[in-house]
């Protein structure tokens, strides 16, 4: 993971620098800056070495680009690139010499902060928010640090602002080089359609249009995380939607939740009375997590493989529900640690993703392709006609990464996020706890930064829904969420794509308690609570039949002058 910590003097950069590699067991100290000095300096510098301990192995140098090359994965510290810049300035005779060039040497120092596999943490100083400097050499290096901050941020997967003492992570996507949103149904336009998974329904149930979905294009994730403004669900239809409930035949607000789901679907769709539903469509998205093969599952991590495969042939209780609801089912590997179906494994990112305890489920850009996948498979359902999209979940372990987000995003301490999953027993729950510690500890750094949190702690399974839900809403098209699983996925698809909350309805509330913890953040009540922990897609499928419903309800019923019935006061 790199990080560009900014700050003023004295703002604590290089003591929030250090304690982003608090838990590393050695780290290489790159000081850029000269110790020699007045008596007031070199008192300063050894503070700050008597600060940092014996875990520090100090490096004085300023040729940085090959120091970080010799060595490109042991924990770094940079301190600081306002140093490194000076010293380039002063080689090149740039004070005096307005013509002299460094770019070279910034963008040589780039590619190897870009290639660097380990830890790195680079300090810079932040002198831009100060008075224009009176003298030609301030002006000078104020402009070439400017400059520097924003070509290292552009390859930085983190940068923290410091002041006061206090860390702002800046969000992604506002850096030096913008980057203009591109829909990824652009990037990835479908090819040869083929139909998503479809088993035989009961006789009576509803017959669902067929949302077919296509192969993929080279998805490849540039600006997967950068979405568009989502627009809100039609204010004035809702309130027509209100005004024609007060209409209908029963006491005003009778059928309670059914009214406002009414509401809510007929704003998400423009019109009222709502269209009946034609084509709902569930994408479990599957893969498998390091932290699995510790023990924090009541189950072995291979049975995720085995459900994929039962769940594409549509013996799984997500498939025996969604015919009943009449909704089709298609699973996506996203990160099963085997091989499965060449279609099912179509936007496969890796086989299993990494480990959270360390903060390394996935790259950056392994995390951008899953964001991407989930877009693309929201974009091909919503343009084959799906009118309303359910993630569900498959990964043995997946309960684990899921409290880990929502500890995070929701303020809350590990024992207090923590369930049973599967029917945990008490020594399997003390290690699991305790991987949500780890996991919590590297996800906080990037509470603000939902890609990178996703790299982070996530794994594929979860950045794909977290795409796919985002997408949902971008693409104007109502969805319901599962349970603990899909909603952690939600809390960071509000954070991609502010205000997608409002083209969801929550399914229904898990036992986990963490659930509740996410569902109170995303300010959503659940429809349905049948003590359900499954995931799978289970808990939304099961409150599809109400929502179709509350759609009956504004077609279907007669109004009260229709009726001839007398109205209320
Ligand atoms: C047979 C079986 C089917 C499932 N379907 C969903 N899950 C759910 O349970 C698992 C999460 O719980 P934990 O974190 O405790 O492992 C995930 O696979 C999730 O999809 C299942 C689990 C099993 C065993
Ligand atoms: O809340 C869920 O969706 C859940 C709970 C336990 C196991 N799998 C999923």
């Amino acid at each position: 993971m790199r990080t560009l910590i900014l700050g003023g003097i004295r703002s604590g950069k290089s003591a929030h620098a250090e304690h982003l590699l608090a838990d590393a067991p050695a780290v290489r100290y790159v000081a850029t800056g000269s110790a020699d000095g007045d008596r007031a300096w070199r008192a300063r510098i050894d503070a700050h070495r008597e600060r940092r301990g014996d875990r520090y192995r100090t490096v004085e140098s300023c040729d940085l680009a090959s120091l970080l090359r010799d060595f490109p994965d042991e924990p770094t510290l940079v301190d600081d690139l306002g140093n490194w810049l000076t010293a380039l300035l002063d080689e090149a005779g740039a004070w005096e010499d307005e013509a002299a060039d460094v770019s070279a040497q910034i963008e040589d120092l780039c590619a190897a902060i870009a290639g660097y596999s380990g830890d790195l943490v680079l300090v810079s100083p932040e002198v831009g928010l100060s008075l224009v400097s009176p003298t030609p050499s301030g002006r000078r290096f104020a402009d070439e640090l400017g400059r520097l901050n924003a070509a290292v941020a552009a390859v930085c997967e983190t940068v923290t602002l410091v002041v006061a003492g206090r860390a702002l992570d800046l969000p992604a996507g506002t850096g030096a080089v913008p980057a203009a949103p591109v829909p990824v149904s652009a990037s990835t336009a479908p090819s040869s359609p083929v139909p998503a998974e479809e088993p035989a329904r009961p006789a009576d149930a509803p017959a669902p249009r067929r949302a077919t979905v296509s192969e993929p294009a080279q998805i490849d994730g540039t600006d997967a995380e950068i979405f568009p403004i989502v627009e809100l669900p039609d204010h004035d239809v809702a309130e027509q939607a209100r005004a024609r409930q007060l209409r209908l035949t029963k006491p005003a607000r009778s059928l309670g939740r059914l009214e406002e789901l009414g509401v809510w679907m007929s704003s998400c769709q423009g019109v009222c009375p709502p269209r009946t539903l034609q084509s709902p469509a569930v994408v479990v998205f599957a893969g498998d997590h390091a932290v699995a093969a510790d023990g924090v599952s009541a189950y072995p991590p291979e049975v995720t493989a085995q459900m994929v495969a039962n769940i594409a042939t549509g013996g799984a209780a997500i498939n025996v529900l969604a015919r009943r609801a009449g909704a089709t089912v298609q699973v996506l590997d996203m990160a099963v640690r085997a091989d499965t179906d060449p279609h099912v494994s179509r936007y496969k990112v890796r086989a299993g993703s990494g480990d959270l305890r360390t903060g390394s489920s996935l790259t950056i850009a392994e995390a951008r392709r899953a964001v991407a996948a989930g877009r693309a498979v929201a974009d091909q359902l919503v343009d084959a006609g799906a009118d309303l999209l359910i993630a569900g979940d498959m990964g043995i372990g997946n309960t684990t990464p899921a409290a880990v987000l929502v500890g995070t995003l929701t303020d809350r301490e590990p024992v207090v996020v923590v369930g049973r999953g599967t029917g945990i027993d008490d020594a399997t729950w003390i290690r699991k706890t305790a991987a949500i510690r780890d996991g919590m500890r590297h996800a906080r750094r990037h509470r603000n930064e939902p890609l990178a949190l996703l790299a982070a702690v996530a794994g594929a399974d979860i950045a794909a829904m977290a795409g796919f839900l985002a997408q949902a809403a971008v693409r104007k098209t109502p969805a319901l969420l599962d349970g603990l699983i899909t909603t952690s996925a939600a809390l960071v698809a509000q954070q991609l794509a502010p205000g997608a909350a409002s083209w969801w309805q929550a399914g229904h509330r898990s036992t986990e308690p963490a659930h509740a913890f996410a569902l109170d953040s995303l300010g959503l009540t659940a429809i349905l609570d049948l003590s359900m922990r499954l995931g799978e897609g289970t808990g939304a499928v099961s409150a599809l039949p109400l929502v179709a419903s509350s759609i009956d309800i504004l077609t279907d019923m007669a109004t009260f002058d229709e009726a001839g019935v007398s109205g209320g006061e």
